[in-house]
C-alpha cells in the first residue's frame, strides 16, 4: 500500500474513531488514582564490584573510532560478539530457545513514529511519519537532539529502519542491501561468520540480496522471492523434546503475591466474575497437569480476569503491567475451548487450517509464545506451529504442513505463507494479538486490517478476538474496535500503560560525551549480573557492544541488521550467561522473558513513554527485581521528562528534582490537550462510570463501542 493509500485509508477511520481527547491525563491523573498503589519495590542488588573478565572474541576488529562520540555515527566499527555456540540457557530449554525477534518500538498511535526495530513490518515508516522519510542508514543516527517529539512521530531512533523497510518494497528509496554490503551494520554480522548467508538476506526475512548486491524483495512478503534468487536458507534448530526442557522455569518473585493487591478494573458488559485459582477455572486435567509442571500454583491478576473472560466466549483487550503472566492469560483457555471442543488431530495436509492465530510483532517474541503453547499443549492432540521471517520459507512452510492447530507467527512470514495457499483460514476460531497496541499501529495495522480481510477469514462476529498488552494508547484502543466485537471487554491490571513496581527505576543525568564512561563504570560495579542496555540505533548497538567488549566486558547485542542465526546465539549466549552484557535495539523491549535479568539500563532513552516502560519490563518479572538505570541528555531528552515523571510517580518511586523541573518547564505539545503522543490511556476509552473492587470486578457501564457518540 502507497502511503497516500495509507493516509486514504486511515484518516477518514480516525476522524470517525478518535473523538476529540478531553482530559489532561497527565495532570489529573484522574483515572490512576483508581488504582491503588503497591509500594514501590526495592530491589536488593548484589552490586559486587566484580569485574567482567570475558573478552568478546569476534566483534572489535579495530579499535579505531572510539573517540569522542558515543554515537558511533561515524563509527564503522564492527560489532559485536558472541561468543560460544547457540545456547539454550541451561535448565532453561524453552525459554531461550526463541530468538531475539522483537522490536517494536513505540506504541504512542498514530502521530507516532514507528522507529525501532520492526520486523516483518511491512508498512512501517510510511505514512504520515514527521520524519519524512527515510535516512539512510549512515544517516540513520543523526537523530540529535530533536529527535524526540513527543508524541509527535517518535523520532526515530533507530532506527532500524531496515526492520521497518524491509517490506516496503523501497518506498523511499531505501534499499537495505546495499548497505548491508557495504555499509556499517554489516560488517559485523558478516563477519561473524555464516558465509552461506552471506549475500543472502539480511534482517528480515523479506530482504533477499542477489548476487549483484540488488535486492530483489517484494513489496509485501518479499520472502516469496523464494522462487528467486538467493533464499534465505537459515533453519533455526529446532526446540529441546524433552519434558524438562519443556517445562524449565524460572521462580516466581518475593513480591509475586503483592500482585493480589493491585486493583483490576474491567469495563464493558455483563462481565463474568473472576476465577480465584486454577481449579476454578475447570480446565481439563492434562492442562492442569501442564500448568502444574510448568510451577504455576497461582493465578496473576491479568489471568484471574481474562481466563473466565475468554473461557466465555467474550472478546477481550487486557491490559497488565509486564511480566505478569499474559501469555498464559490467553493461551490456558484457548487450550481448554480446544480441548472442550474435542479438536481433531493435526495431520499432513497441503492445506492446513489452524483453530487459533497467534501474531506478535516480533521473531523472538513469536518463537517465545510458541514455546509456551507447546508446553501447555504437551500430552494433548493439538499442534502448535510457529513461522517467522528470517529463516528459510520452505522450513515454515514444511512446519505448516505436518499440521497446525495453533499457529504463532509475524505479521510478514503470516501473509506470506497465507500467501502461497498453505494456511487457510476458515476454521480460525481465536484471533490474538500479543502487543497488541503495536500490532495495531502504523507499523503493522494495515497487516492486521489485511489479515482481517482476508478471503475466509471469519468475520470478528464469528470469531473470538484477543489483544493484551501492556500499553494500550488510547487512540489504538479506538483502532482495535475495529477488530473487535461491540461487547468487548476491557482489563486493566492497575495502571493502564504503568510501568512495573518490582522495578527500581533510577534516572540519571548523563549527557551525550558521558555516556560511556558511565556504562562501563556501572557495569563493572554490577558484575555478572545479566544486563540489557538499550540505545536508540543498530549502528549504536554494533558501537556500544564493541566498546564494552574492548573494555573487557562480556557482551553481545541484538538488533534488526543481525541475521537471525546471530541474534539467536545473542540471545542464547545472553540467556546461558556467557554474555551477561546484551546490548540491544527496541526490537528487545518487547515481551521478552529471560530469566535473571536484573539490570536494564536506558543508554539512549526512548522517544516514547510506552516504549520505556516496555523496556525496563525486561526486568522485575513474575515478582522478581529488578532495576532500571536510564540516561537522561539534556541535549535530547527532554521531551520525554513530562511521561517520565507520571511513570515514575505513578510507580511511587523517587524522582529527581531536577528531572521535575524539567518536566514543569518543558512545553509539550499535545501532552496536555490532544491525544498525540498519549501515553496514559488510562482505562478503557469507552469507559463511563466505572466502581473498582478488589475483590472482583467493576462494572462500568460503557456505551456500545460502536456508537461513538455516546463515549466520553
Ligand atoms: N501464574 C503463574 N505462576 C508462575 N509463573 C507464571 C505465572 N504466569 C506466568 N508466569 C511466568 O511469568 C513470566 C512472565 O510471563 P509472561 O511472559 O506471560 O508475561 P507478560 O505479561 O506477557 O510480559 P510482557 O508484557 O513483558 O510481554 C513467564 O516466565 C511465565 O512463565
Amino acid at each position: 500500500m502507497a502511503d497516500e493509500d495509507w493516509e486514504a485509508e486511515i484518516n477518514p477511520h480516525m476522524s470517525s474513531y478518535v473523538p476529540i481527547f478531553e482530559k489532561d491525563r497527565y495532570s489529573s491523573g484522574e483515572n490512576a488514582d483508581n488504582f491503588n498503589r503497591a509500594p514501590a519495590s526495592s530491589s536488593e542488588m548484589d552490586d559486587g564490584p566484580s569485574r567482567r573478565d570475558h573478552f568478546m572474541k569476534s566483534g572489535f576488529a579495530s579499535g579505531r573510532n572510539f573517540g569522542n562520540r558515543d554515537a558511533g555515527e561515524s563509527n564503522k566499527q564492527d560489532n559485536t560478539s558472541t561468543m560460544g555456540g547457540f545456547g539454550v540457557g541451561k535448565s532453561f530449554g524453552n525459554r531461550g530457545f526463541s530468538n531475539s525477534k522483537f522490536e517494536d518500538g513505540d506504541s504512542s498511535g498514530f502521530w507516532r513514529e514507528f522507529s525501532n526495530d520492526c520486523e516483518d513490518n511491512p508498512t512501517r515508516n510510511r505514512g504520515f511519519s514527521k520524519r519524512g522519510g527515510y535516512r539512510d542508514g549512515n544517516n540513520s543516527e543523526a537523530s540529535g537532539p530533536s529527535r524526540r517529539g513527543f508524541g509527535l512521530g517518535s523520532p526515530n531512533n533507530d532506527l532500524d529502519p531496515d526492520e521497518c523497510m524491509q517490506r516496503t518494497g523501497g518506498l523511499f528509496g531505501y534499499r537495505r542491501s546495499a548497505l548491508r554490503l557495504s555499509g556499517y551494520g554489516d560488517t559485523s554480522q558478516s563477519r561473524s561468520g555464516s558465509g552461506s548467508e552471506r549475500g543472502g538476506y539480511k534482517g528480515l526475512n523479506e530482504e533477499v540480496i542477489t548476487g549483484s548486491g540488488k535486492s530483489n524483495e517484494k513489496a509485501e512478503g518479499g520472502e516469496s522471492s523464494d522462487t528467486q534468487g538467493p533464499k534465505v536458507t537459515y533453519i533455526p534448530p529446532p526446540p529441546p523434546e524433552d519434558e524438562d526442557s519443556i517445562f524449565a522455569h524460572y521462580q516466581t518473585g518475593i513480591n509475586f503475591d503483592k500482585y493480589d493487591t493491585i486493583l483490576v478494573e474491567v469495563s464493558g458488559h455483563d462481565a463474568p466474575p473472576a476465577i480465584l485459582t486454577f481449579e476454578e477455572a475447570d480446565l481439563c486435567q492434562t492442562l492442569n497437569n501442564n500448568i502444574a509442571k510448568a510451577g504455576y500454583t497461582k493465578l496473576t491478576p491479568v489471568q484471574k480476569y481474562s481466563i473466565p473472560i475468554i473461557l466465555a466466549g467474550r472478546d477481550l483487550m487486557a491490559c497488565a503491567q509486564t511480566g505478569s503472566g499474559k501469555t498464559a492469560a490467553f493461551l490456558l483457555p484457548i487450550l481448554a475451548h480446544m480441548m472442550r471442543d474435542g479438536i481433531t488431530a493435526s495431520r499432513f495436509k497441503e492445506l492446513q487450517e489452524p483453530e487459533c492465530i497467534i501474531v506478535a510483532p516480533t521473531r523472538e517474541l513469536v518463537n517465545q509464545i510458541y514455546l509456551e503453547a507447546r508446553k501447555f499443549s504437551f500430552g494433548t492432540c493439538v499442534r502448535a506451529v510457529v513461522i517467522y521471517g528470517g529463516t528459510q520459507l520452505g522450513h515454515s512452510i514444511r512446519q505448516i504442513v505436518q499440521g497446525c492447530n495453533i499457529l504463532c507467527a509475524t505479521p510478514g512470514r503470516l501473509m506470506d505463507i497465507i500467501g502461497k495457499e498453505k494456511i487457510g483460514l476458515k476454521q480460525i476460531k481465536y484471533l490474538v494479538l500479543d502487543e497488541a497496541d503495536r500490532m495495531l499501529d502504523m507499523g503493522f495495522g494495515p497487516e492486521m486490517k489485511k489479515l482481517i480481510s482476508c478471503p475466509g477469514m471469519p468475520s470478528k462476529e464469528q470469531r473470538q478476538t484477543l489483544m493484551f498488552s501492556a500499553t494500550f494508547p488510547e487512540e489504538i484502543q479506538r483502532l482495535a474496535a475495529e477488530f473487535l466485537k461491540s461487547n468487548y471487554l476491557f482489563v486493566a491490571v492497575g495502571q493502564v500503560g504503568g510501568a512495573c513496581r518490582d522495578v527500581q527505576q533510577t534516572v540519571l543525568q548523563v549527557g551525550q560525551f558521558s555516556k560511556r564512561e558511565k556504562l562501563v563504570e556501572i557495569l563493572r560495579n554490577i558484575g555478572d549480573e545479566r544486563t540489557m542496555v538499550f540505545v536508540e540505533t543498530k549502528k549504536k548497538a554494533d558501537f556500544i557492544a564493541t566498546f564494552l567488549c574492548q573494555e573487557k566486558i562480556s557482551t553481545t547485542s541484538i538488533h534488526g541488521d543481525r541475521e537471525q542465526r546471530e541474534r539467536e546465539q545473542a540471545l542464547g549466549d545472553f540467556r546461558c550467561g556467557k554474555c551477561p552484557v546484551l546490548v540491544a535495539t527496541s526490537v528487545a523491549a518487547r515481551g521478552l522473558d529471560i530469566e535473571n535479568v536484573q539490570h536494564v539500563i536506558n543508554f539512549d532513552l526512548p522517544s516514547t513513554i510506552d516504549e520505556y516502560v516496555h523496556r525496563i519490563g525486561r526486568t522485575g518479572r513474575c515478582g522478581n527485581t529488578g532495576r532500571a538505570i536510564s540516561f537522561f541528555d539534556l541535549e535530547s531528552d527532554n521531551q520525554l521528562a513530562q511521561p517520565l515523571v507520571k511513570v515514575l510517580t505513578d510507580a511511587q518511586q523517587d524522582v529527581p528534582a531536577w528531572l521535575e523541573e524539567i518536566a514543569f518547564s518543558t512545553y509539550i505539545p499535545g501532552f496536555s490537550g490532544s491525544t498525540r503522543g498519549s501515553v496514559f490511556a488510562s482505562v478503557d476509552t469507552r469507559k463511563g462510570k466505572s466502581t473498582l473492587n478488589t475483590a472482583g470486578f467493576s462494572s462500568s457501564q460503557a456505551p456500545n463501542p460502536v456508537d461513538d457518540e455516546s463515549w466520553d
